[in-house]
């Protein structure tokens, strides 16, 4: 028979009790004893969801406090010295490793932290050393996890980074040498050692994730497999699912004979569908195909009857029991439960599914292909409806949208002026120093805005009464700016929840959860917003807080967007419509917007696309010439409805930007702000031969941490770039918003960095 599968679960809890224990205990406010029996108590809770669903395949060790990679680092023990030599217990280890650690004496910054493929999730990065050893820990945690749940009386299926991933996707440690796959042979061992004691415990089958499979890979890693699943094969081992996700195999199909002992290859069908035929065709007499048909990526209801076709065209070459029904990928890229929506319109929350009802999802399409379409009528019936309500519903489309899409211009895409003619104006009309500085538009959102925030929306404190309260909230922040005398002020965007719900929350064509919350890194949650139909701006989204700002102020004020592409990619988008057709919508909307804060007075306008390199597809071709095209495009369209003199800002992080500037230069903004100083200045490189003609802040200090730069810190940061880029065109700023920071810090690190600034300008007068 077919079986069902679910690759992975959300771990925060339906109400981000995770989220929630974490934070207490690292402010002391839980103990560590009750830290550890609130995640037991939510693992039992995930596993019981899906046991009564009727999943076959329950995923175990999928959960983690911080982050599964991390996990992983930690239990091969591949630990920098850094942290373990403060036999501090594991668990503080383990989070000083995912956030730093300042406290008794130690002071170590976190390990770094990126992108996981494509997807808003942030991964630790293992960092190796020449000389890397690996050992497994004492009680290694899938074990213990795996027992955990079978005392329960649920025997699950354990989930593994495999080792090729888990060195593809490290790198050597800062001034070390080591090519992280090179420690293979190191690290099989220690696999090969897991495994046998998983198969000791009872499991009978564990989850192998090598999602490195599904990018370009250079040759060393892609030979890398064959020993890999070779040495972790066979009788004394439990039978291995090899799960790949976010993209096609097909360019390296060629290693799956290397991988012939490996009991089933998962492949992800929503995102590549096109890829099963040659997948099948390349799988050994006795391998199976776990066929990806449930989105882990998206909210969107499944469609049965596709994915039952699909199924039905894996079973009728390879039989019932050669093929499982599962998730796409993990469902961690998606929010707990649609049940504890109240206040989504009833019509199209018929069309959604979030993590718990996709468990259910698998469970009937692997009975409707084992048992026929009769078993499970009522459910394929219902689905049936809600797709076919969902493609006729009014709310999808929308005329004078796609009027103004079929006049959109090529002109409509530039400036007036190419740039030199544009800062001419700039200048005067600004009237800004030399090393101007400025901060990337938040300020910390205390718990105060929060809580105020939570009432207004509860409807305890009137629009009035809220309205009152960020007022005030403005009127410190540009008081606070005043006294670090920066030169282009922000208003410190205390109205948002978000960067991207807020304006999700704002355009029609969109719908917004109560509590879909969705893990961005370690403790740290977004709610994407969700795009159903057509997108529209009703009404000025930023100008009362932007105009408000500016009219307290003399200093010139930045208004604040975000990006059409940022706003797409940190949403639910469609998946009726082109992505590009969705972000020229959003281009136009964001567009409206630019010019409105002209109108008002505003005469600097940043727009984030922090998320422009997260978009780029995994593989290099046509298909990322085609995003870049449409992208970089719907950028400009948001953009260049301004007047010379106006001042187009951008700001770009968590992403490495090394092989990614010229896209980021055809924006054609007037000001970037980047991330830099975590990436020891790899990003300055870019400006060797010193072409770059527009201006430019590369972040002086990192605002992840509560950590305080020196002024002399920042000042060898800006001698640094000086090397590549001219005392005229640099701006002086920190790496990204500082929401996420308290106000002693941050008060601290800015005066700092206006020291730092001043220091540079004064040496540098004769160019001003
Ligand atoms: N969408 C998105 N993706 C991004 C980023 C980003 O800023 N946005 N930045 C990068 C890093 N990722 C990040 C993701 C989240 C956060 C973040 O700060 N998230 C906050 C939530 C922000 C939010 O939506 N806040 C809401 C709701 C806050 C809340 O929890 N309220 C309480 C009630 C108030 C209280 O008692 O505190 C509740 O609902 O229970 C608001 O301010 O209104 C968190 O997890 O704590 C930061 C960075 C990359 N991806
Ligand atoms: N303007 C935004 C902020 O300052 C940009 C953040 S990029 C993740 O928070
Ligand atoms: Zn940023």
């Amino acid at each position: 028979m077919v079986q069902s599968s679910v690759l992975g679960f959300p771990r925060m809890g339906g109400n981000r009790e995770l989220k929630k224990a974490n934070e207490a205990y690292w402010a002391d406010k839980l103990s560590r004893d009750d830290l550890l029996a609130e995640a037991k108590r939510l693992r039992l809770e995930h596993w019981k969801i899906q046991k009564d669903a009727g999943v076959d395949s329950i995923p175990s060790n999928d959960f983690a406090f911080y982050d599964h990679v991390l996990d992983h680092i930690q239990m091969f023990n591949a630990i920098p010295e850094r942290y373990s030599k403060h036999s501090l217990h594991p668990i503080d280890e383990y989070f000083a490793m995912g956030r730093g650690h300042q406290k008794d004496g130690i002071d170590v910054p976190s390990l770094e932290m990126v992108k996981w493929f494509d997807s808003n999730y942030h991964y630790v990065k293992p960092t190796f050393q020449d000389g890397q050893t690996f050992k497994l820990a004492e009680n290694p945690k899938p074990v213990v996890e795996f027992l955990e749940a079978k005392e329960a009386g649920i025997v699950t299926r354990p989930v593994l980074v495999g080792p090729v991933s888990f060195l593809a996707l490290g790198k050597a440690d800062r001034d070390q040498t080591v090519d992280p796959i090179s420690l293979l042979d190191k690290l099989l061992p220690v696999y090969s050692e897991l495994l046998q004691k998983l198969k000791a415990a009872g499991a009978e089958t564990v989850q192998i994730d090598e999602p490195t499979l599904v990018f370009d890979l250079p040759p060393k890693v892609k030979a890398a497999f064959k020993p890999a699943y070779e040495a972790l094969t066979g009788d004394k081992f439990p039978k291995l699912v090899l799960a790949t996700y976010f993209g096609d195999i097909v360019h390296n199909i060629d290693v799956l004979p290397a991988l012939q002992k490996v009991h089933a290859i998962h492949v992800d069908l929503v995102r590549n569908p096109e890829q099963l035929d040659s997948v099948i065709a390349a799988l050994g007499p006795n391998q199976s195909l776990s066929a990806g048909v449930v989105d882990g990526r998206n909210i969107w209801k499944t469609n049965f009857k596709r994915a039952i076709e699909t199924v039905e065209t894996a079973v009728q070459k390879l039989g019932k029991d050669r093929v499982i029904v599962a998730t796409s990928s993990s469902l961690l890229h998606t929010p707990h439960s649609l049940d504890s929506e109240k206040k989504l319109p009833a019509e199209v929350k018929e069309w959604f599914s979030f993590a718990v009802q996709k468990t259910s999802e698998v469970v009937v399409i692997a009975k409707a292909v084992t048992d026929g379409p009769a078993s499970v009528r009522e459910a394929l019936e219902a689905n049936a409806a809600a797709m076919q309500a969902r493609a006729s519903s009014e709310r999808t489309n929308n005329k004078a949208v796609k009027q103004r899409q079929s006049e959109v211009t090529s002109a409509m895409h530039e400036r007036q002026s190419p740039f030199p003619e544009r800062y001419a104006q700039q200048k005067t009309h600004l009237k800004l120093p030399l090393f101007p500085t400025t901060t990337i538009g938040s300020f910390p959102q205390t718990k105060e805005i929060r809580v105020q925030r939570n009432k207004f929306t509860k409807g305890e404190i009137t629009a009035e009464e809220y309205e009152k309260f960020i007022e005030k909230e403005i009127q410190d922040v540009v008081k606070i700016q005043d006294e670090l005398k920066l030169d282009v002020y922000v208003h410190g965007e205390p109205e948002r929840n978000d960067m991207v719900q807020y304006f999700g929350e704002r355009l029609d064509g969109y719908v917004f959860t109560t509590n879909g919350w969705v893990q961005s890194y370690g403790s740290r949650c977004v709610r994407p917003p969700i795009i159903v139909g057509d997108i529209s701006r009703p009404a000025p989204m930023t100008v009362k807080e932007s105009k408000y700002a500016a009219s307290i102020s003399s200093k010139p004020m930045k208004g604040m967007l975000t990006g059409p592409i940022t706003c797409l990619r940190w949403s639910f988008p469609r998946d009726d419509v082109h992505q590009s057709v969705q972000a020229q919508q959003l281009a136009l909307a964001l567009r409206d917007e630019v010019v409105d804060l002209e109108a008002a007075g505003i005469y600097v306008i940043q727009v984030d696309e922090p998320a422009l390199r997260e978009g780029l597809p995994l593989r290099s071709g046509r298909e990322r010439e085609n995003y870049l095209a449409w992208a970089v495009n719907s950028f400009k369209l948001a953009c260049a409805g301004v007047k010379d003199s106006t001042q187009i800002h951008s700001h770009f992080c968590y992403s490495e930007f090394q092989d990614f500037f010229h896209a980021i230069a055809a924006l054609d903004a007037d000001v970037l702000s980047i991330e830099n100083s975590k990436s020891d200045a790899k990003l300055l490189k870019v400006f060797e031969d010193k072409a770059y003609p527009r201006h430019i802040g590369p972040g002086v200090y990192d605002i992840h941490s509560p950590r305080i730069p020196s002024e002399q810190e920042i000042k060898d940061r800006i001698q640094e770039m000086l090397a590549f880029l001219r005392p005229e065109q640099l701006w002086v700023n920190p790496d990204c918003g500082l929401k996420t920071r308290q106000w002693k810090e941050t008060k601290a690190a800015l005066t700092n960095m206006v020291n730092a600034a001043i220091y540079f300008r004064e040496k540098y007068a004769d160019k001003a």
